[in-house]
């Protein structure tokens, strides 16, 4: 399998290249050259099957032959025999044709947990063949950096270095980025927002002195591999409730486009998918996009649902170049165009043909607050407030021709605050994850600056220091 860039100028690689490499070269994010398709009868077969075998089935044509087929099974058992859940990824039943797919059964209760705790092992074995290290990146609204650190942490061959939003992220996730005492990890709080943190990533990876000397790697949804590991669970849910038999859809909690493309790629991949509902908080630019056609940014306002807290939605850079024919020109002229003056317009047939899978909603925290409220009343089912922000969208537009999964991104009790204000119940941390709250933090506060991140990196990174 070959991997090539949405915008059309960067080096067309394998699996293992686009895995360490994260951001493109030209500034693009990397998809595969053909989407491989599963018949229905090969999607039957998944059902009743283990999470990890569905797993193995969907990623390996991705893998195309870069890891070998046992060692890429035997990481795959590996990264989800920690879950707490033997289903990995089990579905719960919400309302008469509403499924809640919980995503958040792994070590930091977060749906980021089922694609990093692969990315970890293969990022690893990757570097372990070459005799490398490399320097992680990432930037987080909350989720990405703790599941990351758990993936990456006390790893010999990488150093890795989370940017997040200084006091805009729940103090759960904030510590569980800055509780950790491994040496190769560090946590690096910004006085900005997530876009600036993610723009500052996106800035490291496009000065090449500087990626080339750290040997910079990514873990935010950039990376393909990120991805590829959620497109299992669309299947492996969308089979649980009739696929490929009957179609299914989904409402996607959204904010970096990451899920939710993975959905698209299991719909181009074979799985019957009736609709793809992109849901969000009041940073709503995909829902706007939707209706008018006009990505445009506008202010990050803080809500009770801060992963989501998002405006430069990274992925849809991936879904543009699928409706444009993978036209890397055009890309990379919406792109510039996004850059230069904060907007672009879709064209007409474009606009149609994401019009035609995917539907968008939004949710306000007052919404946000009512529906966990009248879950925990008539479901017996306490939400988090992203789901609960899936949820609302998916009611709006449910449909009785397709079950709807809303999916389940994380744990109630990463946002206890919010949870009870909404309801009155305040979850509980799982009894492991107690110890976190009352253990020293480490971080560094930093001004939202390329330079002053660089210059931090360049002095941690061991990368650096031994020279490979
Ligand atoms: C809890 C939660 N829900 C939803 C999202 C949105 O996911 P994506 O960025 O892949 O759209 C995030 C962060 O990305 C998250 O942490
Ligand atoms: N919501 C995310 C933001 C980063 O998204 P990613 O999927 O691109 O890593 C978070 O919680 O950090």
């Amino acid at each position: 399998m070959k991997y090539f860039s949405t915008r059309g100028e960067a080096p067309v690689l394998d699996f293992s290249d686009v895995l360490l490499q994260g951001l493109a070269r030209d500034g693009g994010l990397y998809l595969p050259a053909e989407w491989p398709r599963f018949s229905a009868e090969k999607i039957a077969s998944f059902a009743g099957k283990p999470y990890r075998d569905v797993a193995y089935e969907v990623i390996k044509p991705f893998v195309g032959g870069c890891i070998k087929d046992d060692v890429l099974r035997s990481m795959i058992a590996k990264a989800y025999a920690g879950f707490r859940h033997p289903a990995v990824t089990p579905l719960v039943q919400t309302g008469e044709n509403e499924f809640v797919l919980e995503l958040f059964h792994g070590p930091t209760l977060a749906f980021k947990d089922v694609a990093m705790q692969l990315l970890g092992l293969l990022m690893d074995h990757v570097l372990e063949e070459r005799g490398l290290r490399a320097t992680i990146v990432g930037a987080t609204s909350g989720d990405t950096g703790g599941a990351a650190i758990d993936a990456f942490k006390g790893r010999a061959r990488t150093d890795i270095f989370i940017l997040f939003p200084d006091g805009r992220v729940s103090n759960v996730q904030r510590r569980q980025m800055t509780t950790q005492k491994e040496g190769n990890v560090h946590a690096l709080a910004l006085t900005g927002n997530f876009d600036d943190c993610q723009t500052i990533v996106k800035g490291m990876f496009n000065n090449f002195g500087f990626r080339d000397r750290v040997a910079l790697s990514g873990v935010n949804s950039i990376n393909w591999a990120r991805i590829l590991a959620q497109i299992v669970y669309y299947f492996v849910s969308g089979v649980a409730l009739g696929a490929p038999h009957r179609p299914v859809s989904f409402t996607v909690p959204t904010g970096n486009f990451g899920d939710i493309f993975a959905g698209y790629a299991a719909m181009k991949m074979g799985l019957p998918v009736d609709t793809l509902v992109v849901a969000t908080n009041v940073n709503d630019i995909l829902a706007r996009t939707l209706e008018t056609g006009r990505y445009e940014m506008r202010g990050v306002s803080a809500t009770t649902a801060p992963s989501m807290d998002i405006q430069i939605s990274s992925n849809f850079e991936r879904l543009l170049a699928e409706v444009y024919g993978h036209d890397g020109h055009t890309v990379r002229r919406l792109m510039n165009q996004l850059g230069q003056s904060g907007s672009f317009e879709i064209e007409a047939g474009p606009l149609a043909a994401i019009r035609e899978k995917f539907a968008a909603g939004r949710c306000d925290d007052k919404q946000t607050a009512a529906v966990i409220a009248n879950t925990l009343e008539e479901a017996g089912y306490l939400l988090d407030p992203h789901t609960a922000i899936g949820v609302h969208v998916a009611r709006e537009n449910a449909s009785l021709n397709s079950p709807m999964i809303v999916l389940g991104t994380a744990h109630p009790a990463k946002f206890p605050d919010a949870v009870e204000a909404a309801c009155g119940v305040r979850p509980e941390l799982p009894d492991e994850l107690k110890p976190m709250m009352e253990a020293e933090e480490q971080q560094e506060i930093l001004p939202a600056e390329q330079s002053a991140v660089e210059r931090f990196i360049e002095t941690h990174a061991r990368a650096v220091k031994s020279g490979v």
